[in-house]
C-alpha cells in the first residue's frame, strides 16, 4: 500500500525486525519438525479452562494500541469442494502440520472464544467424541460483522489444516472463510411435523421471527433451509406459493447482509406476475428489492428497469420515483462525466464517508505496458487540468471505522516485513463472499500469488470460495490510502481503499495524472496534456529521495522504477546524489528559515549561490529533458524574493 505522508510510516528497530523474524522462522521449523506425526490428546478440563481465562483477560485487555503480527507466504488453496462429497473424520485421526485433503471434521464448541485483534480461537469437541482441540480463525474471523465462532456452537471445517500456533501448541486453524460452515439447528420446532411443506412453513415462520430480532443470518439460514426441502419437488398451488415467499423474504435479509446477487436473484424469483391487487402489491415489493440491490451493485439501466416495474404495479408509490431520479443522475454520471460535485462534497462527512455517485472510465482502456504488465492508457486526447476519469471505490476502510486493522505483516517468501492494511483485506474476502459476480473484476488485478492459478470464480453448495490469501497479495499490491479527509490519521488506523480500474495505472516519478478523493471518489486529473493512446502515470511514492523511493518501491510495490528521472539519478550514482541531497536540504532549511517576504540582499545571494549549485550537479546528458523537482523549492523562493530587491 502506498504511504500518504511520511508521519504515517511505521519504524521498527532492528531488534523489533529481529525478534519477529525468529519466532516465525523457529516456529516454521517446530512445524515441520512435527508434520505427519500424530496429535497428542488434551485433558479436557484444563483446556477449557484456559480458554475461558483467556477470553476474560481478551475482553479486559486494550487492544488498541498493539499491532498484531501476522505471517504471511505460506499460502494454501481453500477447499472447493462440496460439503457432502468430503469424508467424515473424527479428532482423533488428525495429523500435525497437515492439510487434512478430501476430508471434513464436525465440531462443537465447548468453550467461550477467545477473541483477538486478529484472529479468534476457541476449544471445539469432535462430533460424537470425548477429544477436545484447540480451533482458532486467523484474521477473517467475522461475517456480516459477527464473530464467526461466536454466531454457531456446530461447525463443520472443510479439509482442516492441523498445525502449531507460535507458542508450539496444537491448533485447527481456518485461514479462508468459505472452509468454516456454520450449521443452525434450525429443525427442533418442526420435529413432529412429517410432511416437508409443513415443516417449510414452519422455517418460514421462523425466520420471519429471526429477521424481527434482527438476526438476520440465522433467518437466512432458516428461509434457505425452508427452499432446500420444498424446491423443487412441491409444484402445489400452496408450496409454490410458500416457495415465493421464502424466496420475497429471503430478498429483503440479502439486501439488509448486502448479499445483492443473490437479493436480486430471490426477488425475481419470487414474481407472481398475475394481476390482482394482491399480487401486484407483492410483485411490486420483489421489483423493489431487486432494484436496491442492482443500484448498490452499479447495475442502473437494470435497476431502472425494475424501478419502472414497480412505479407501474404500484403507481401511487412514490419510492420508485425516487429511485428512478437517483438512477438518473447516476447514468448522466456514467456517461458524460459530469457530477453535481458542490452536493457530492457537502453529502460527505465522517459518518457518511461513501458517495452515492458512480464511475465515468469511458476515456480509459486496459492494454499491456512494456516492462510493466497491464497499464491504463487514454482514448482520447486530455487537456492539462482535466479530469482523466473518476472511480468510486469497491472498498475503503477508514481510520476511524471499527474495521480498519494494521497489521506487521513476516512474508516468509522474501524475509520482509511490511505494514499491511489487513482490515482492508478482510473487508474484500467478505464482500467477495457476499456478491460472487465481483469475484473476477478483483480476482483479475495483479498480484504475486496466483493460489490455484484460476481467476475464475468457484462456488460449492456452501457458497462461494476466496483465496483469502491472494486477496491478502492483491491489496498488497494496488491499494491506495484516500488521505486523511475526516481528521488525523495514525499509520496503525490508517484509510485504505481499492479501486479496481486505477489499479491498473502503473507508476512513474514523472507522472501525467495526479489523485485526488472526494470520499471514496477517485478523481484522476492530468498534469500536462495527455495524448491518445499514451499510457497514464501515477505516483506511487513521491520521496525526493532517489534512494528511499526506490526502497518504498521496491518493498512495496516489488518494482525497481526505470522512469527518465529514476534513469538520470542512477547514472549521477550515489556521490553525485549524496552531494545534490546535501544541497538541496540546506536549501530547504533556508527557505524554512527565512520567509522571503524578510529576504535582505546577502540571504538572496546565498540562496543564488546554493541554487547554482545544485543546478550544476545536473551534468550528465541524461538529464536533458528530465524535470528537475529538487531545486523547485528555493526557485519559487528566489523568484518571489528577488523582484523586491
Ligand atoms: C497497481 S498494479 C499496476 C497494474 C499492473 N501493472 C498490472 O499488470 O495489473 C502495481 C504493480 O504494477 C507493476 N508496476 C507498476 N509500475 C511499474 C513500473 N514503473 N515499472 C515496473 N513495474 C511496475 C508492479 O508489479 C506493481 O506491483
Amino acid at each position: 500500500m502506498a504511504a500518504q505522508h511520511q508521519r504515517n510510516t511505521i519504524f521498527l528497530t532492528e531488534q523489533e525486525n529481529e525478534r519477529i523474524r525468529n519466532t516465525v522462522q523457529e516456529s516454521s521449523k517446530r512445524c515441520s519438525e512435527v508434520a505427519g506425526t500424530a496429535r497428542e490428546p488434551r485433558e479436557r478440563k484444563a483446556a477449557i479452562s484456559q480458554a475461558t481465562g483467556a477470553s476474560l483477560m481478551a475482553d479486559m485487555e486494550d487492544r488498541t494500541d498493539k499491532l498484531p503480527a501476522i505471517t504471511v507466504g505460506q499460502p494454501y488453496p481453500p477447499c472447493t469442494a462440496t460439503l457432502q462429497t468430503l469424508q467424515p473424520m473424527r479428532l482423533a485421526e488428525l495429523r500435525l502440520d497437515t492439510h487434512h485433503r478430501g476430508r471434513r471434521l464436525t465440531v462443537q464448541r465447548v468453550s467461550p472464544v477467545v477473541t483477538l485483534a486478529a484472529r479468534s480461537w476457541t476449544m471445539i469437541q469432535g462430533d460424537g467424541e470425548a477429544e477436545i482441540e484447540r480451533l482458532e480463525i486467523c484474521l477473517h474471523k467475522t461475517r456480516h460483522g459477527e464473530d464467526l465462532l461466536e454466531s454457531g456452537s456446530t461447525f463443520v471445517i472443510k479439509e482442516p489444516f492441523f498445525t502449531l500456533t507460535e507458542e508450539g501448541e496444537g491448533t485447527l486453524r481456518v485461514d479462508h472463510p468459505s472452509d468454516l460452515c456454520v450449521i443452525y439447528d434450525l429443525r427442533k420446532e418442526a420435529e413432529d411435523l412429517a410432511d416437508e411443506e409443513a415443516v417449510a412453513k414452519k422455517l418460514k415462520d421462523q425466520g420471519n421471527a429471526s429477521l424481527r430480532q434482527q438476526q438476520l443470518a440465522l433467518a437466512h439460514a432458516s428461509y434457505s433451509e425452508g427452499l432446500r426441502l420444498i424446491l423443487p419437488k412441491d409444484t402445489s398451488q400452496s408450496g409454490v406459493e410458500l416457495t415465493r415467499d421464502l424466496h420475497r423474504n429471503r430478498a429483503l435479509i440479502n439486501l439488509q447482509l448486502d448479499q445483492l446477487d443473490d437479493a436480486k436473484t430471490d426477488a425475481i424469483a419470487s414474481l407472481i406476475g398475475a394481476e390482482d391487487e394482491r399480487s401486484k402489491q407483492l410483485d411490486s415489493k420483489a421489483y423493489s428489492r431487486a432494484g436496491s440491490a442492482a443500484y448498490n451493485l452499479g447495475e442502473y439501466a437494470e435497476a431502472k428497469r425494475y424501478f419502472s416495474e414497480q412505479d407501474r404495479l404500484t403507481p401511487g408509490d412514490k419510492e420508485a420515483r425516487v429511485w428512478l431520479r437517483r438512477i438518473e443522475k447516476r447514468l448522466r454520471e456514467q456517461s458524460s462525466g459530469i457530477y453535481e460535485w458542490t452536493a457530492i462534497r457537502a453529502g460527505v462527512s465522517r459518518t457518511r464517508p461513501r458517495v452515492d455517485a458512480t464511475s465515468h472510465i469511458s476515456n480509459i482502456e486496459v492494454k499491456e505496458s512494456e516492462g510493466r504488465g497491464r497499464g491504463l492508457f487514454a482514448t482520447r486526447s486530455i487537456p492539462a487540468g482535466d479530469v482523466v476519469m473518476c472511480e468510486k471505490a469497491f472498498c475503503v476502510i477508514w481510520g476511524h471505522e471499527r474495521e480498519a486493522l494494521t497489521a506487521m505483516t513476516y512474508d516468509m517468501r522474501d524475509d520482509r516485513i511490511r505494514v499491511s492494511p489487513v482490515g482492508l483485506t478482510k473487508a474484500v474476502v467478505e464482500k467477495l463472499l457476499d456478491n460472487p459476480s465481483r469475484i473476477q473484476q478483483v480476482m483479475d488485478l495483479y498480484g504475486d500469488y496466483q493460489g490455484a492459478g484460476t481467476a475464475s470464480a468457484t462456488k460449492t453448495d456452501e457458497g462461494p470460495v476466496i483465496d483469502a490469501f491472494r486477496v491478502h497479495d492483491i491489496i498488497a499490491r494496488n491499494a491506495f490510502g484516500p488521505g486523511s479527509q475526516f481528521g488525523e490519521e495514525s499509520a496503525r488506523k490508517a484509510s485504505t481503499g481499492l479501486w479496481v480500474r486505477a489499479a491498473y495505472i502503473n507508476h512513474s516519478c514523472v507522472f501525467n495524472v495526479t489523485k485526488e478523493f472526494v470520499g471514496d471518489m477517485m478523481v484522476l486529473r492530468a498534469t500536462r496534456p495527455i495524448a491518445p493512446g499514451e499510457e497514464l502515470f501515477h505516483a506511487y511514492d513521491l520521496a525526493p529521495d532517489y534512494d528511499t523511493r526506490q526502497k518504498s518501491l521496491l518493498t512495496t510495490w516489488g518494482f525497481e522504477c526505470d522512469c527518465a528521472l529514476c534513469v538520470a539519478e542512477k547514472a549521477d550514482g550515489p556521490n553525485l546524489r549524496k552531494k545534490r541531497s546535501q544541497l538541496v536540504s540546506e536549501a530547504d532549511q533556508m527557505v524554512q528559515k527565512t520567509h522571503w517576504a524578510d529576504a535582505k540582499r546577502v540571504a538572496i545571494a546565498r540562496a543564488q549561490r546554493l541554487a547554482k549549485a545544485i543546478e550544476d550537479t545536473y551534468t550528465g546528458e541524461y538529464w536533458e529533458g528530465v524535470p528537475r523537482a529538487e531545486a523547485q523549492g528555493i526557485r519559487e523562493w528566489l523568484s518571489r524574493a528577488s523582484p523586491r530587491r
